[in-house]
């Protein structure tokens, strides 16, 4: 069996943990939304920094307290999702770098760190992250399609190479063939990597690889608090997930 450590908690391919993202864009949001997760107890929590409105202004460092006030034993994974893979952070190389530099400095647990930017930005993005002790999510994202096989497997052996601790590939099925083959590889990576794997395919079409984790060997499925705050397209909710995770399981 393939496990990752994050404080107390223990990721593992046989049953997925549930993490659930905080999707606010103002102080004030992210409190509703944190004291929202609280109650639900999700194993981890995504804090997604790019939807906050006024990024460039934001006080990361507080908003995060707020949240570890809320969520203070929740493993707390921090994630700038770029415009070009389906989020809303669309500033350059060196500002993406900056703002994970700072994230790296503040107490959160993982990070998300997306690899298809140029090498040595990921590369020092990495190494700024092991050298605060914080986990690597190396992250793929595909929003308009799903990749060849060649391409999938291509991408997860890319992140454990750049040394990321986990290797994160989301993709947008166009069919239920799509589907199949994104859990297809993504069993293969989770046998042949060393390091452990997340994958998705997101949409209506690809919702049941959030659910069929223990085949595919992901040891994380995200959930959002509700069907107002989903962070990508297929999500189910967390009271949902973690009903059927608790049958099949
Ligand atoms: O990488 C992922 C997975 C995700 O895109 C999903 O499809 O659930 C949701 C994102 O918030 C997260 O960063």
């Amino acid at each position: 069996m393939k496990t990752i450590k994050v404080h107390d908690l223990t990721l593992n391919d046989q049953v997925a943990k549930i993490a659930v993202p905080i999707t606010g864009g103002t102080t004030a949001e992210i409190k509703e939304q944190a004291s929202q997760i609280n109650s639900m107890a999700p194993d981890l929590v995504e804090w997604r920094i790019d939807f906050l409105v006024e990024l460039q202004s934001a006080n990361l460092a507080f908003d995060l307290k707020i949240i570890r006030d809320q969520l203070p034993m929740t493993p707390i994974i921090a994630t700038i999702r770029t415009s070009h893979e389906g989020g809303h952070f669309d500033q350059d190389d060196q500002t993406y770098l900056q703002l994970i530099q700072t994230l790296v400095s503040l107490p959160i647990d993982l990070i998300d760190i997306e690899v298809d930017r140029p090498r040595s930005i990921v590369t020092t993005a990495i190494s700024a992250a092991h050298s605060t002790g914080i986990e690597v999510i190396g992250s793929y994202h595909q929003f308009q399609n799903t990749p060849d096989d060649h391409t999938l497997l291509a991408k997860f052996n890319q992140m454990q190479q750049l040394g990321c601790d986990i290797a994160k590939v989301a993709v947008m099925p166009n069919d239920a063939t799509d589907t199949l083959r994104l859990m297809q590889i993504s069993n293969q990576a989770n046998q042949t990597l060393s390091i452990p794997i997340i994958s998705m395919a997101m949409g209506k079409t690809g919702m049941l690889t959030r659910i069929s984790t223990m085949l595919t060997g992901s040891i994380i499925s995200f959930a959002s608090t509700d069907q107002h705050h989903q962070s990508a397209p297929g999500q189910l909710s967390f009271a949902q997930l973690r009903t059927i995770m608790q049958i099949i399981n």
